[in-house]
């Protein structure tokens, strides 16, 4: 059986999922929505998926131009087992009476409440409880990057401190745009925090500030350990935790420049960077304290989250075959 698979927002994070379920063979991707005939809907079309309208409303913008668009957001959720809410946070927990009342299973991005969903989501640390769920939320870029390596080494926790310096806006868009300022969340935690504590129940408290960039974020963590643990061992789960990678500054990556560089230099497509890249020689151990600094690439690490989410909802996979599968169709290194 393929799941089939319908994108409800094209935009960054809609048109990669869309991208990574069409590489899976056990999924089906049946089409994706869109408010307005841009290039990015001919693109779709050329690519041979199938474009709905968001909503009725938006039928006119096509009809002007003559885009022919497979009907509107209610004939996809007729064809679909699950649709992927991708639209601007807040309007999915807007949309879900749509898919309730469709009867389909939905899968909700970070930009919404935790309420909106049965469970939030990271593969590696819960997969198991989005098992035969309706409604999953995969949660934010940064609070999938935090928990990867959280969990990692989530027995040694004791308390976690973690400051986000988050990009000022994704590269495609000329709306927001890197800001020439320094721009604190000044309300504390930032939701990060307790957002990784829907996942993974640690102690953890979190800053942020955007800063003026759009490649990735970068996170600084310290860690208050409750048993022993060196930087060497730490060095070692990481090298062996799905979806994260060291990275060494004494080979050349001295910033996010240099880490969108190597997954342009993999050809991968859109340059996304899956994985959550840890600068190896930031790992590093105080007494009962561990330091470590990592980059997160927005626009693409909650990508095969979405993917593993289906299969859990489905129950086509165990944990670790999901993951392995996305991973492998994603030319994910490990
Ligand atoms: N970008 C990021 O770094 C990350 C974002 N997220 C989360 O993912 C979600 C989507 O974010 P992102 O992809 O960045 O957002 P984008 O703005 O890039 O894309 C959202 C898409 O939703 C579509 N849309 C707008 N209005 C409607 C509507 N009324 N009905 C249906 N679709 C609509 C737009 O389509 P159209 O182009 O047709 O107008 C747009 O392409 C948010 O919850 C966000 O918090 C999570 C991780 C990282
Ligand atoms: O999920 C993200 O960030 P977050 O983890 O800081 O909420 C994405 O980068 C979206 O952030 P935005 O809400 O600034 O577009």
């Amino acid at each position: 059986m393929k799941v089939k698979v319908g994108v409800n927002g094209y935009g960054t994070i809609g048109k990669r999922v869309a991208y990574a379920v069409s590489k899976q063979d056990d999924m089906e991707l049946i089409g994706v929505t869109k408010t307005k005939p841009d290039f990015e809907a001919y693109r779709a079309k050329e690519l041979g998926i199938p474009v709905y309208a968001a909503s009725e409303e938006f039928l006119p913008r096509f009809e002007k131009v003559g885009f022919e668009v497979a009907g509107t957001l209610d004939d996809l959720l007729n064809e679909v087992d699950v649709i992927v809410d991708a639209t601007p946070g807040g309007m999915g927990e807007k949309n879900k009476a749509l898919y309730e009342k469709a009867g389909v299973k939905a899968i909700f991005q970070g930009g919404e409440k935790a309420s909106v969903a049965e469970v939030s989501f990271v593969a590696q640390a819960n997969y198991e409880k989005a098992l035969g769920k309706d409604y999953v939320r995969v949660v934010s870029c940064n609070t999938t990057g935090l928990t990867r390596t959280l969990n990692a080494i989530k027995d040694y926790i004791d308390y976690v401190y973690a400051v986000m310096i988050r990009r000022a806006a994704d590269p495609n868009d000329s709306k927001r745009g890197p800001v020439n300022a320094i721009k604190p969340s000044v309300e504390v935690p930032s939701h990060h925090g307790p957002d990784v504590q829907t996942v993974l129940p640690i102690n953890i408290e979190t800053m942020a500030f955007v800063v003026p960039t759009t490649l990735m974020h970068v996170h600084s963590v310290m860690i208050e350990l409750k048993k022993p643990l060196e930087a060497k061992d730490v060095v070692e789960i990481f090298e062996n935790t799905t979806r994260v990678l060291l990275f060494e500054k004494e080979k050349g990556f001295d910033s996010t420049a240099q880490l969108i560089e190597f997954a342009r230099d993999l050809h991968r497509e859109w340059n996304n960077l899956y994985e959550i890249a840890v600068w190896k020689e930031s790992i590093s151990v105080k007494g009962n304290r561990l330091f470590y600094i990592q980059a997160v690439h927005q626009e693409s690490d909650v990508v095969p989250e979405n993917v593993d989410a289906i299969r859990a909802m489905f129950e086509l996979a165990d944990k670790w075959e999901s993951i392995k599968k996305t991973n492998k169709s994603l030319g994910i290194l490990k």
